[in-house]
């Protein structure tokens, strides 16, 4: 599903965030991206979603080259991925429906087939009641949920998620990782980066550790 040969990234001239990365995740993986802050998770998953630009080294996703990929192309591959952040990024302008509605529509999906999926994940994290409310009236392991619905509502491909549970308590932080593995268990590729051991303890799951930029560690459990 991923693959990744010799990876780099260098934001500035005489530093590399990224170093000589090559690791492969087959299609249904579930996989944690571990390290100390600053080792690169972070950059690394912006590369493989294409809002950061490689130094040098490829990226393949699903056969795909994406640093050969075009503007255009590059907007078709993110429409198949779902990406998560700490910060939730929803737009507090708009309900939640239209949240989570919003990637459908990019797709061009019909109107009752948008409302129709948008019910159906809103359901599945638990928050259907809340569809006509607005982001900045939810909690925050609520508003978390809601931006994993809208990554999980055009069934992604790959799951992208960069310390989805940074910010939650533990309560929300288990169904938050209930979510994922959800996901995962419908077939969905999950990358997930978190500096939170506990987690990877309790989920154990193939844990790649970055340090300086490399990959340090994969181990599968
Ligand atoms: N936009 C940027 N411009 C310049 N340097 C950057 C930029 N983003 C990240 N870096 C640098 O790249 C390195 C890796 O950062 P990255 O955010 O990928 O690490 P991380 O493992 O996600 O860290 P954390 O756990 O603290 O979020 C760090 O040294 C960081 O300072």
């Amino acid at each position: 599903m991923i693959q990744v040969y010799n990876l780099n990234k260098s934001y500035q001239k005489d530093s590399s965030a990224v170093r000589d990365l090559t690791l492969k995740v087959a299609k249904g993986e579930f996989v944690y991206i571990t390290g100390p802050s600053g080792a690169g998770k972070s950059t690394l998953l912006k590369l493989l979603f294409a809002a950061e630009k490689p130094s040098r080294g490829q990226i393949l996703i699903n056969g795909q080259n994406l640093t050969r990929m075009n503007g255009k192309k590059i907007a078709l591959m993110r429409r198949r991925l779902g990406v998560v952040f700490q910060d939730f990024k929803l737009i507090n302008s708009r309900s939640v429906f239209e949240n989570v509605a919003f990637p459908l529509e990019i797709q061009g999906k019909k109107r009752y087939e948008v409302s129709n999926k948008v019910y159906q994940v809103l359901k599945l994290v638990g928050l259907e009641h809340k569809i006509k409310r607005y982001p900045l009236e939810l909690s925050g392991g609520e508003q978390q949920r809601i931006a994993i619905a809208r990554a999980l509502v055009i069934d992604p491909l790959v799951l992208i998620a960069d310390e989805p549970t940074g910010n939650l308590d533990p309560d929300n932080t288990r169904e938050v990782m209930e979510l994922f593995k959800g996901a995962n268990a419908r077939g969905t590729t999950v990358l997930l980066a978190t500096h939170d051991r506990d987690i990877i303890r309790r989920f154990p799951r193939r844990v790649l550790t970055l340090d300086q930029g490399r990959l340090v560690r994969d181990l599968t459990p």
